[in-house]
């Protein structure tokens, strides 16, 4: 694995490409970030080795295959679908999540399982991520760990007793997620029960359920907020992770801000990607959109009505729709996606900047973003190091001359080359813009 994919690379500024008419292209997209790497994390735990076919080579990946490397468990990333081969967890080890919220939730509770001292640090973005909520579960669960936030030592005993714990999940479901992952391995396995205001990003820990029950563990989440993990032992991942959706719409955008059609090849039929609402959003925004042979096709139309959309269920794309919105002929509210501002950074913060430093007219309240058409003009669109506000600033650059990505190259959080693929679907081949 490189060392780019594993280290947080200097800032290079990316004039976005102004789209010379309308799109027409078809777009390959890797696979999924959140299935590569909870397959990961459960491959680790099988009974056999695995191979996870069509598993996303990123950044946030390369961390997780290292992170479980440092515990003792061989991962060979040298051809295109890794080998993971599992290994009983021992420490010392040092583990760097990045920036990547599902190697910092995910990682933990499995390492808390080894045996020795596991330390675990981030980017300094990451320390300002919310963590404190999956360590105090930890402790809870029988687990000593110095510190309450990244930088944090875990003190592995070998095991994990389990139980059950209650936590407050309204920041992350990552937290849920994270500490269901490991449960199999716990002792008693884990009930996980969540008390707060609702939790964020729901598809994700259904993909977690479905994903465990996928390597055979049993899970009862029949009672809304409450999950249980049987212990016992876990197959192998024979799955093919599916393409990452949520990283498809970037390019799904750009046929509705631009107009023509762009294409995704393997579409998954049924998925609890959260990525999958942007199909029907798009729809809904007057776009002709086909799913055919496990191709979904996006066909912009001509006029782009703003939106007024509860996000709190696919928050991860908030980014994607803020970027249409500011390019849409009416106003939109994105609404239930207060939690973003833990995210790789604060989304709503960043995102109003961007739009506003871009002379559109954007706020935020606590829970929402609000935007309302405006001309823009061209200036520096700023990333904070987050893939996701790096893919937005292309999306308007569509449309608006002059808009410098300051860092493009964080794409590689989930996924490297976006860069190329962006100027490929523009027909713009050497990728520096107009
Ligand atoms: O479990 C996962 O793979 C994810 C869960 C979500 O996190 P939040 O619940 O913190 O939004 C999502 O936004 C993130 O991109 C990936
Ligand atoms: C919130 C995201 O990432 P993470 O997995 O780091 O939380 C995201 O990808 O939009």
């Amino acid at each position: 694995m490189s060392s780019s994919l594993t280290a947080a690379a200097a800032l290079r500024d990316w004039p976005a490409p102004v789209a010379a008419g309308a799109v027409n292209g078809t777009v390959s997209v890797p696979g999924s970030k959140s299935l590569s790497n909870r397959a990961l994390i459960l491959a680790a735990q099988a009974t056999a080795p695995s191979v996870l076919e069509g598993v996303l080579r990123s950044r946030d990946s390369a961390l997780m295959a290292a992170g479980l490397r440092a515990l003792g468990v061989p991962v060979d990333d040298s051809g295109p679908d890794w080998a993971v081969t599992p290994a009983p967890l021992r420490g010392p080890a040092q583990i760097d999540t990045g920036l990547a919220g599902t190697v910092m939730r995910f990682l933990p509770p499995l390492a808390a399982t080894a045996d020795g001292a596991v330390t675990v640090d981030g980017d300094p973005a990451a320390r300002k991520r919310p963590m404190g909520e999956i360590l105090r579960a930890l402790r809870v669960l029988g687990v000593e760990i110095d510190g309450s936030g990244l930088p944090f030592t875990l003190q592995g005993k070998g095991f994990v007793t389990g139980g059950s714990v209650t936590i407050d999940a309204s920041a992350s479901s990552q937290f849920v997620s994270g500490l269901l992952l490991a449960a199999p391995s716990f002792r008693r396995g884990l009930t996980v029960q969540h008390d707060g205001t609702p939790v964020p990003s729901l598809p994700h820990i259904e993909m977690t359920v479905q994903a465990l029950r996928s390597v055979g563990v049993q899970v009862d989440d029949s009672d809304p907020n409450t999950w249980t993990v049987v212990p016992g032992p876990v197959d192998p991942w024979t799955q093919p992770i599916e393409t990452d959706l949520s990283n498809a719409t970037p390019f799904l955008a750009a046929a509705l801000v631009i107009g023509g059609t762009v294409r995704i090849p393997r579409w998954p039929e049924h998925t609890t990607q959260p990525g999958a609402a942007f199909a029907d959003l798009a729809a809904d925004l007057g776009a002709d959109v086909t799913l055919r042979n496990g191709t979904l096709s996006v066909t912009g139309p001509d006029r782009l009505p703003g939106m007024d959309i509860d996000a709190h269920d696919f928050s991860e794309l908030a980014p994607t729709l803020a970027a249409v919105a500011a390019l849409a002929d009416g106003p939109s509210h994105l609404r239930g996606i207060g939690h973003i501002r833990g995210h790789e950074t604060d989304r709503l913060a960043a995102l109003v900047d961007n739009i506003t430093g871009l002379g559109g007219d954007a706020d935020a309240d606590a829970d929402a973003l609000h935007i309302r058409p405006a001309r823009l003009y061209g200036g520096t669109w700023r990333a904070f190091a987050d893939h996701r506000m790096a893919t937005a600033g292309a999306i308007i650059g569509l449309r608006v001359a002059g808009v410098v990505v300051d860092d493009i190259d964080c794409t590689a959080k989930t996924l490297p080359g976006f860069a190329a693929m962006w100027a490929d679907l523009l027909g713009d081949r050497d990728g520096s813009g107009s």
